[in-house]
């Protein structure tokens, strides 16, 4: 402070001293403070801290070099510029003045000018000192916070779960990384800080350059990279890596945030694998098959190349799941996958589209013969047995092939028509392929039109029973019928049932259909009961799915009730195949009926499953022997012995017995012969209609007993052999 309104305290014992010495301060413009002791002015000094002191030597209590240790020993005030005023003029009192800290000294008499001199630039030091003092208590302060602030920043850096890194644009070298990045790279700081990350896999120098230079000029401000950098110990880590440049004086820093994702990728994969692949087999799944089909299709049509698609439907898998149980069914499909694979080359393709069907794309630079070659590999290939957790299991396969560009040019018309293409190969008898025709693409178009006319037929009731007799051979009576389901279509007159109950099938339209049957078999029978006829049995066809997916003890149990019907005079036919599927539900169902009274019999027997130590899980009353084994009777030794097993192990078992489709006398002779219980076939009665059958029933129409033996020779020799 230089201003003369500075504040001067004067410490003398003399009273007289101070009021000259302020006398003299005072036109300068300085304030003055007097004190006559030390231990006044210590206590003035402490409560005001004056600007400069002028300060006696010779006081009692307490001289002037005393105060000047106190004052100069303490840092608050240490710096207050001390004058000593001394009458003594020997130099020894003066330096001793200036070794106890004053600054200057005075001599008694005072010269104003001296003194004046002496104070401004005293105060004037003092000004530039504090100015210092402060300036480095700030400079200090400062960098106390910068030292904290970096701290705190070092500290967020290393918190942080991402890499941190700055490269130095113009080295290339990493000039700052934080805690992450050491872990991330396992690297420390320091071996960080002499490379670059050109040497951890970032990319070549010149390269790496050209991207950071673009960051630079502003091309990709924030930018962000997904690649592969190299740990030190090389094992490769997958990043995201954000990257902008940050200017430090005439340089370019560029800040790169570094994220481990390499369990995103690894995450990425598995959902895309998920999406693409079969998790059972592997295989590629429908989506990625078509997508390689396209793909294969646009190579194709470039290199000029044949394409076959073969959709392949294992046979009757079903039963496998069925009897062995779903994993069973698993391990066959594994197997199944692996055998198709070996039936191919390399560059082929297979996929599982689903349950049990597969789809095989193969391409061809000459002719269709190379799909029947891997077709009839296949088929082959199945012909060893699958080993499947302790069990032999055999399986035939149906396949479908089309042909691009023959069929037709895109993927899903491809495989639509492979598809249809295995249907056929099903209904050839399975175990077979069959090539795609545009007939069988009229035939799809016939068979949709029949399932939208057999829904309307359901909602119109176009459908109507006819009534085939059957006839207890010890009397020749008719003691039961069996009810056959026709459908009167408007337009087209009857239909058989051999068209249309395959589309009820497939479609489940079975179900509703079936219980119609059993509603209308029982209300006739209570029409029957009512009037001339009297009880009749009548037998009902059930399907496999009416035990699945329909409610079919439900639905007998409300058509007895409805009708009010002695439950025996219902009877049930299923097919072996039928009972096949989710055997104990089945079993289940059939107890509950047959305990009402319900009768079961086994239709076409002998074209299945055909075990009857099997069977008697199931509580049957009667089998029925298949046509085909009736058929040539009288002149195959194999179905005459068939048919005579049936009839003596299904006696053996407490069952009765029925043949179906006999149509001569001789097959009628035979039957008697061997015990048959009952017979059915136009050999007595083709299907007829209710008044048809009614007017039969009242003639009491009955069958005579063929004369014996009627070629019964032939047929017993034949057995003989
Ligand atoms: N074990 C197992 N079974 C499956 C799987 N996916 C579908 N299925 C079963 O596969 C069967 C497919 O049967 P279908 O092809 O309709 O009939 P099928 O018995 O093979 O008879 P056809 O094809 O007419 O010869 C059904 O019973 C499904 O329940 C699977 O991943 N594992």
């Amino acid at each position: 402070m230089t201003s003369p309104n500075a504040t001067i305290l004067i410490v003398d014992d003399e009273p007289q001293n101070c009021k000259l010495l302020s006398a003299m301060l005072k036109p300068e413009g300085y304030l003055t403070i007097c004190a006559n002791s030390g231990l006044q002015a210590l206590s003035l000094i402490a409560s005001n801290p004056p600007d400069l002191i002028l300060l006696d030597i010779m006081m009692p209590e307490m001289d002037g070099y005393q105060m000047t240790a106190i004052l100069k020993a303490d840092p608050s005030t240490a710096n207050i510029p001390i004058i000593m005023v001394t009458a003594l003029s020997d130099q020894s009192a003066c330096l001793a003045g200036l070794k106890a800290g004053a600054e200057e000294f005075l001599s008694k008499p005072i010269d104003r000018t001296e003194m004046w001199l002496r104070i401004r630039n005293l105060l004037r030091l003092k000004a530039f000192d504090d100015f210092l003092q402060n300036h480095n208590a700030l400079l200090e302060q400062q960098i106390q916070e910068r030292t904290a602030d970096l701290k705190r920043f070092r500290l967020a850096m290393d918190a942080t779960t991402d890499a941190i890194t700055l490269v130095d644009r113009a080295t290339m070298h990493y000039v700052e990384v934080n805690a992450t990045a050491c872990n991330m790279l396992g690297y420390t700081r320091e071996e960080l800080l002499k490379i670059g990350p050109s040497h951890i896999g970032a990319g070549a120098p010149k390269e790496l350059a050209r991207e950071y230079d673009g960051v630079i000029n502003g091309h990709s401000k924030f930018e962000l990279k997904e690649t592969q950098l190299r740990r030190k110990d090389g094992s490769e880590i997958q990043v995201e890596i954000y990257r902008h440049a940050q200017r430090s004086g005439n340089e370019w820093i560029i800040v790169g945030v570094i994220r481990d994702i390499t369990e995103r990728k690894e995450a990425e994969r598995r959902m895309h694998h998920l999406a693409h692949y079969d998790p059972l087999t592997g295989l590629p799944n429908r989506t990625l098959f078509y997508e390689m089909l396209r793909k294969t299709l646009t190579q194709a049509i470039e290199s000029k190349w044949l394409v076959a698609v073969l959709f392949v439907d294992m046979d009757h898998f079903k039963n496998v799941n069925d009897t062995l149980g779903h994993m069973v069914g698993d391990e066959l499909l594994i197997e199944f996958s692996n055998r198709l694979v070996q039936c191919v080359r390399i560059r082929d393709t297979v996929g599982r589209m689903g349950g049990d069907e597969f789809a095989l794309i193969l391409t061809m630079e000459d002719d269709e013969l190379g799909a029947t070659v891997v077709a009839n590999k296949i088929r082959d290939a199945l012909r060893e047995p699958f080993y499947l957790s302790g069990n032999e299991v055999t399986v035939t396969a149906s396949i479908g092939i089309t042909l691009h560009p023959n069929d037709a040019s895109d993927a899903q018309t491809l495989l639509k028509y492979a598809d249809t293409a295995m249907y056929r190969a099903k209904h050839a008898g399975r175990d077979t392929y069959r090539f795609f025709t545009a007939q069988m693409n009229v035939d799809v178009l016939a068979r949709l039109e029949m399932e939208k006319a057999l829904r309307k037929a359901i909602e119109n009731e176009e459908f109507e029973l006819y009534y085939q007799p059957k006839v207890y051979l010890k009397t020749g009576r008719i003691t039961g019928v069996e009810a056959l389901i026709r459908w009167n279509r408007p337009g087209h007159g009857m239909v058989s049932p051999q068209f249309f109950i395959p589309v009820l099938e497939d479609t489940g339209l079975i179900v509703r259909v079936g219980s119609w049957v059993i509603a209308t078999a029982c209300k006739q029978i209570a029409l029957w009961r009512q009037s001339s006829v009297g009880a009749l049995q009548i037998s009902v066809n059930v399907s496999g799915q009416q035990f699945v997916e329909g409610d079919l003890d439900g639905d007998v149990i409300s058509a007895l009730t409805e009708n009010d019907i002695p439950p025996h005079l219902l009877e049930l036919e299923l097919t072996e195949s039928s009972m096949m599927v989710n055997t104990e539900r089945t079993i289940a169902i059939l107890d509950k009926l047959k305990k009402l009274g319900v009768q079961i019999s086994i239709d076409d027997f002998g074209t299945g499953y055909s075990s009857l130590a099997y069977l008697r899980r199931f509580p049957i009353d009667k089998l029925k022997i298949d046509i085909a084994f009736i058929r040539d009777i009288t002149h195959n030794a194999d179905d005459a012995a068939l048919a005579l097993t049936i009839i003596r192990m299904a006696h053996g078992l407490k069952m009765e017995v029925i043949a179906e489709g006999v149509e001569t006398i001789g097959q009628l002779a035979y039957l008697r012969h061997y015990r048959c219980d009952h017979i059915q076939g136009y050999y007595f009665s083709p299907p007829v209609t209710v008044t048809e059958l009614e007017k039969m029933l009242l003639s009491a129409k009955r069958m005579a007993a063929p004369a014996l033996p009627w070629n019964m020779y032939t047929v017993q020799s034949a057995l003989s052999v």
